[in-house]
């Protein structure tokens, strides 16, 4: 089953064109690594897949709701724990049980911790905890391994194998090898030609 289909994707970053001509399909099951060199627009894609900034170019189809994004930062309430993070979260996406996301990234013990007084790389776990309680298809997911040690990344990998093996699929950003059986989508035959972009408006559409 086809969660994602891009096709002849232009896109913007500070008013002008970085990438063009990007077409894919994201299958269920699939997980597809992001490459290129720094600068290339990963982060640019995976921001206009995710609607935070509009299309130049060509069309993205994908189910309401389908992708959730995990950026950089972390989307972490500070002065919550890891608890009530997780629980505000899944009131947001109307699941309930946190028990797993918890479990699959060993944040048990550190349960009722202030999300501000967690390591970066246990904030980051915590962040990527997040995507257990979304019950969103697709994960689109910017550098998601940053500040995890071995440990850690070997977890990440394990998430994102059994959501895709039930189904899910995660379109990933990365300079590092996990080890995962993925597919890769490299981005760097796809620099954008200098184009005039009066007209459009990249701040909102
Ligand atoms: N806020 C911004 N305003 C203007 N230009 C930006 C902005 N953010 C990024 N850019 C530029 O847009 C281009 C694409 O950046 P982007 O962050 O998408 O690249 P990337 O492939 O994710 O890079 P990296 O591998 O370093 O994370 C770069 O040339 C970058 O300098």
């Amino acid at each position: 089953m086809e969660l994602m289909k891009v096709t002849n994707l232009a896109c913007t970053r500070g008013g002008v064109a970085v990438l063009e001509g990007v077409d894919f399909t994201l299958k269920a099951g699939q997980i597809l690594m992001l490459r290129g060199p720094n600068g290339i627009g990963k982060t640019t894609l995976l921001r206009t897949l995710a609607g935070l900034q509009p299309v130049l170019e060509g069309s993205v189809l994908a189910a309401p709701d389908a992708l959730t994004y995990g950026a950089h930062a972390d989307g972490l309430k500070s002065t919550l724990t890891v608890t009530e993070n997780l629980t505000f979260w899944g009131r947001v996406y109307g699941v309930a049980d946190i028990a797993p996301a918890l479990k699959a990234f060993n944040l048990e013990d550190l349960k009722d911790r202030a999300a501000h007084n967690l390591s970066a790389g246990q904030k980051r776990r915590l962040g990527l905890a997040r995507l257990l309680v979304t019950g969103r298809p697709v994960w689109a997911l910017d550098e998601p391994t940053v500040s995890l040690d071995v440990a850690s990344v070997g977890l990440f990998a394990d998430a994102v194998q059994a959501h895709c093996a039930a189904g899910g699929a995660a379109l990933i950003a990365t300079h590092i090898d996990m080890g995962l059986d993925a597919d890769v989508l490299d981005l760097t035959g796809n620099k954008a030609k200098p184009r005039d972009l009066a007209g459009f408006d990249e701040a909102f559409e």
